[in-house]
């Protein structure tokens, strides 16, 4: 059994983890991190675990949890941990960071983008950005995962094949991406109230989302370019669930024949990528409560652009199915352990 603590186990992200890690046949979490509900039941937090999880939330603290479990995961505020990991804690545990601290390879991007001083810059290199469809081998290596951002996840899986194949002109690459509330978080904040959430779309961090760095910095990667782009995240009034929709220019006249071969190539034998059939649009609904990135592309002949299109749950393939699914490579486990999640409709 892979012994478990989650630091920041009461939030949407943590509780996810809680949900998936609880059905897990090799994991037992052994540690509820919390910083608000120290001592309280963890069911009496969240209600739907009653009978399920009798643990009480514990303080979050990294060196004695580094002595109890074999894997830490952090589903906690940007710059935490990188502000408690150390060599020693690394040398005895794993850990699998849900935040953005070790994503972006380039402390100052990370500075300038988020706000914030790197506090552990040291281990930025060595830090694996955990996306396992694209760095699968270099994840079983790995003693700390960065576990990839939900818009993130569903942007770069949805135009990686065409940008590694040289397919698209990725100067002209524009991601429009919408995004249930709990990809906010559980925190109270007036912006996420329901009165201002329902009934409403908006669009925010209009040239300025954090997750932009991101997303350029891995589709870079596969191009083998500098990639300058325009991300442009909603909110829209539902609880789970990404949309994203990429526009980019074609390199070349191709046929809708060539671009599936193309993300064939790449996405056949991933048991979490659904290439859709010919003309189907994705939708969050298709996904919802599963692992399943959802993607299919409209070539249009008219303006030599492609429209490429992906859908996930933002808190599962965006957030904590994605950190079990690197919890699982790093341990040898079968990839999809825990993860056979059928999505649930309506
Ligand atoms: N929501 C999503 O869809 C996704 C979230 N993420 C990332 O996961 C992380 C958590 O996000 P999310 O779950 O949405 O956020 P929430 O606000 O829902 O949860 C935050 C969690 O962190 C804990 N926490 C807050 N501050 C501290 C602190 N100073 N010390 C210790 N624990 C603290 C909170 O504890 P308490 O409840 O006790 O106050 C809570 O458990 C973020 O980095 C986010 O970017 C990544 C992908 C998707
Ligand atoms: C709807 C909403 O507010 N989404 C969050 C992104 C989700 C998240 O928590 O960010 P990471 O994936 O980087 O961890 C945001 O825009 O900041």
């Amino acid at each position: 059994m892979i012994k478990v603590g989650i630091i920041g186990s009461t939030g949407y992200a943590g509780g996810e983890l809680v949900r998936l890690l609880t059905a897990h046949k090799h994991a037992e979490i052994v540690w509820y991190g919390s910083r608000s509900y120290i001592d309280k039941k963890y069911a009496d937090v969240y209600r739907n675990m009653f009978e399920i999880v009798d643990n009480v939330c514990m303080d979050d603290n990294m060196e004695e949890l580094a002595e109890r479990v074999d894997v830490i995961f952090t589903a906690t505020p940007q710059g935490l941990c990188a502000s408690l990991v150390n060599e020693e804690i690394l040398s005895k545990v794993k850990i699998i960071d849900l935040s953005a601290d070790f994503r972006i390879k380039d402390a100052a991007t990370y500075e300038k983008w988020y706000g914030l001083e790197h506090k552990s810059p040291q281990f930025i290199e060595e830090a694996v950005y955990g996306l396992c469809e694209i760095n699968r081998e270099k994840v079983k290596k790995a003693r700390l995962v960065a576990n990839p951002g939900c818009y993130t996840t569903c942007s770069i899986l949805t135009v990686y094949p065409l940008a590694k194949e040289g397919m698209i002109d990725m100067g002209t690459l524009i991601i429009d991406a919408k995004s249930g509330t709990s990809g906010a978080g559980r925190g109270a904040n007036v912006s996420n109230l329901y009165c201002e959430v329902n009934e409403n779309i908006k669009a925010y961090g209009v040239t300025t989302h954090r997750h932009t760095p991101e997303i350029e910095e891995q589709l870079g990667y596969a191009a083998e370019e500098a990639v300058v782009l325009n991300f442009t995240p909603h909110l829209v009034p539902m609880n789970r669930g990404i949309l994203v929709t990429g526009y980019a220019k074609l390199t070349r006249d191709v046929s809708d024949e060539e671009i599936k071969a193309i993300y064939d190539k790449y996405y056949a034998d991933e048991k979490f990528i659904r290439v859709l059939e010919k003309e189907l649009c994705p939708e969050t609904k298709w996904v919802e409560g599963s692992n399943y990135v959802d993607i299919n592309f409209r070539v249009d002949k008219r303006t030599g652009r492609i429209i490429m299109m992906g859908a996930m749950d933002n808190l599962v393939k965006g957030a904590a199915g994605q950190a079990v699914q690197n919890m699982n490579l790093m341990f040898g486990l079968g990839e999809t352990e825990g993860l056979e999640l059928v999505p649930m409709f309506p």
